[in-house]
């Protein structure tokens, strides 16, 4: 479980979050919601870790993220961000063992290997694998990067949990690809332990798989729960400006603009 209580963040006088409370459970694909520059990046970077909250607390299980060590949180959260790009030339397979990296003494192990091979073949990289990364195209490069924080936190961890932060993951995936990417987040959710959070725009891919939804607007929680609670006309229009049509069929949720 993952616990922020009274998160604020800010960046000089700016509160870019404010006092947010979250109580997200493993097995669940939470997705993260909002406006241009409402803060999902900034909460996603609290959550893993990779910015100190101004105020409020974040928690693995019982345990404060600020006393977690910089290693350890390695081991156990894995961050897809927005920006991934790499300017120097590896090829995919060493792109994908640097998820490795922090379980890693000195060279790779047989382990570390086939832990890349499995997480290359969970993304359909094999044929790739020998392959410039700079040479891949951008929802290549994509699959490549979901491959590499998979690697990274392969591994169950008996009795613990493993947190996974992606950051616009659809960005670059053609509609197959985004499909095929949500699907496999679900199936990677079956595994015992593991909580996903990821930021989406797209609210037609939230309403179909997310089991939980955050709406943030200019840093503060507006809504969260499930799709009925949170996509309704009323939260869109007051976050989006847009009226929208909710469609309900069967077990089909979808709005149009
Ligand atoms: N270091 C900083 N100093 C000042 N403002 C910042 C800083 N970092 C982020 N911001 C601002 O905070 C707001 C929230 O940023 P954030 O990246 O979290 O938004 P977001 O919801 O992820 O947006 P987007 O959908 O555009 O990616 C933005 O207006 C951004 O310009």
């Amino acid at each position: 479980m993952l616990t922020v209580s009274h998160l604020t963040y800010a960046a000089g006088n700016t509160l870019l979050l404010q006092s947010v409370d979250l109580r997200l459970d493993a097995g669940k694909l939470h997705l993260v919601i909002g406006p241009n520059g409402a803060g999902k990046s900034t909460l996603l970077k609290a959550m893993g870790g990779q910015i100190r909250p101004s105020s409020g607390t974040i928690r693995y299980g019982d345990k404060n993220i600020s006393a977690i060590g910089y290693k350890e949180l390695a081991r156990i959260r894995a961050s897809l961000s927005q920006q991934q790009e790499l300017s120097f030339p590896l090829k995919v397979w060493e792109v994908v063992m640097m998820g490795r990296y922090p379980h890693v003494r000195e060279n790779p192990g047989h382990k570390d290997t086939r832990y890349c091979r499995e997480a290359m073949q969970l993304f359909h990289l094999e044929t790739l694998a020998d392959r410039d990364y700079m040479s891949l195209s951008g929802g290549e490069k994509q699959r490549v990067h979901f491959a590499r924080i998979m690697a990274q936190i392969w591994e169950p961890i008996p009795g613990a949990c493993r947190y996974l932060f992606l950051d616009e993951p659809l960005t670059f995936l053609d509609v197959h690809y985004q499909f095929q990417l949500m699907e496999l987040l679900k199936t990677l959710l079956q595994q015992p332990n593991l909580l996903i959070v990821g930021v989406v725009h797209d609210l037609n891919i939230a309403a179909r798989f997310a089991d939980n939804i955050l709406l943030l607007h200019h840093g503060k929680l507006i809504a969260q729960g499930n799709r009925e609670q949170v996509l309704t006309s009323e939260n869109i229009r007051n976050v989006y400006q847009l009226e929208p049509v909710v469609y309900e069929k069967d077990d089909r949720y979808f709005l149009a603009f």
